[in-house]
């Protein structure tokens, strides 16, 4: 039960740490037709991957963005099985220098799929190193210091860079220009999330209904790594409070002993939005006053609450400040107050 102890302050936030991972990698597609969804990018990504395994050589180089929780080390594990090759994983972050990177592009097997994640996130002199090596499978290793060092080329094996990033406008335009393919993923559709957590459910042997799916699914903010984390809470439920079936009774139990509403917000997001309402009347209120009154720092409140109250039209961003909507003041029940000044006025 590694993912028990996961994410105890929210279990809707999109990000995911190791323990996360471990429970994720069992639900992961294998193959690009069991990947629910994203329908343009799979059949572009199954088009350039076809030629290429019919011409017998590896493929572009792979840009994928788009937020997290979305598929992008899915579909990086997916690129690799469909070319019959491996995958090799590593981040922007975890490179701390140039010579790191050439290490890991020197050991490259032709035909191998490298996986950047957090491609934004990698040092300027590593990234210069990555233009060569994706243009002309080349790396340059410097030997000697100052004056007297020399740069000897060493040739690269064909291989396929898959880069990924949250940020793609973050990524200097002579990095996103050596990618060939560039996909962006979007959040998905409800019911596309049922059939991941349908598809889920039936990995994990437990009965889910249709209804306690669609439940799911339309709390889980588009995202099918927050749908596949509130399966497993509900499923944790119903073996202990329930018969171990995934009802609709249950799903709705569950998403309440974690504090996720019917639109996917959870406590923090609440507190946000019922003070902007309650506090201070709908606002205009600035970022660090509304902050101060739900007891969190301002760069909590703006980077994990508000894209998400934002994304769904409960939160709006104006010079003055942030302004809550007429849907959150439907969303929290309240009256929404007559607008000030008339025609007049
Ligand atoms: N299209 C999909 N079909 C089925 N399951 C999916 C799909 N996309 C993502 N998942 C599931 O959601 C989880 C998260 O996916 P993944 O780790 O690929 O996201 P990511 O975009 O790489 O996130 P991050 O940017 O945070 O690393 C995985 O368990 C994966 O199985």
């Amino acid at each position: 039960m590694a993912d028990e102890a996961l994410d105890a302050e929210s279990v809707v936030r999109p990000g995911a740490d190791e323990l996360e991972r471990a429970a994720e990698a069992a639900l992961r597609p294998r193959h690009l037709d069991e990947f629910v969804g994203q329908k343009v990018v799979r059949e572009q990504l199954s088009l350039v991957l076809e030629a290429a395994v019919g011409r017998g050589r590896a493929p572009d180089h792979v840009l994928l963005s788009g937020p997290p929780g979305l598929g992008k080390t899915t579909l990086a594990m997916i690129i690799a099985a469909e070319l019959g090759t491996s995958l090799r994983v590593t981040s922007g972050p975890a490179i701390q220098h140039a010579g790191d990177l050439a290490a890991i592009l020197s050991s490259l097997e032709e035909g191998e799929v490298l996986f950047l994640d957090e491609i934004h996130r990698l040092a300027r002199p590593a990234e210069e190193l990555l233009y060569v090596a994706m243009e002309d499978f080349r790396v340059d290793v410097v030997v000697g210091k100052g004056a007297g060092a020399s740069a000897i080329p060493l040739a690269l094996p064909p291989f396929t860079v898959v880069g990924a990033t949250t940020r793609a406008g973050l990524l200097p335009a002579p990095l996103r220009d050596r990618f060939g393919f560039t996909g962006h993923l979007d959040f998905y559709a409800d019911d596309e999330l049922e059939k991941v957590l349908l598809r889920s459910a039936g990995l994990l042997g437990v009965p889910l209904a249709h209804e306690a799916a669609a439940e799911i699914a339309s709390r889980s903010r588009g995202t099918p790594r927050i749908a596949n984390r509130l399966l497993r809470r509900v499923r944790d439920w119903a073996q202990v409070r329930g018969d171990g079936t995934l009802s609709l009774a249950a799903a709705r139990s569950a998403l309440e002993v974690y504090e996720v509403d019917r639109l996917g917000l959870d406590r923090l997001d609440r507190a946000v939005l019922t003070a902007l309402c309650t506090r201070f009347g709908g606002g205009p209120v600035g970022l660090t006053t509304l902050a101060v009154a739900v007891g969190e720092e301002p760069e909590t409140v703006e980077t994990v609450a508000e894209p998400f109250l934002v994304r769904e039209g409960l939160i709006g961003r104006t010079p003055r400040g942030r302004v809550a909507t007429a849907d959150a003041w439907a969303h929290l029940g309240l009256d929404a107050p007559a607008p000030s000044g008339t025609l007049f006025g």
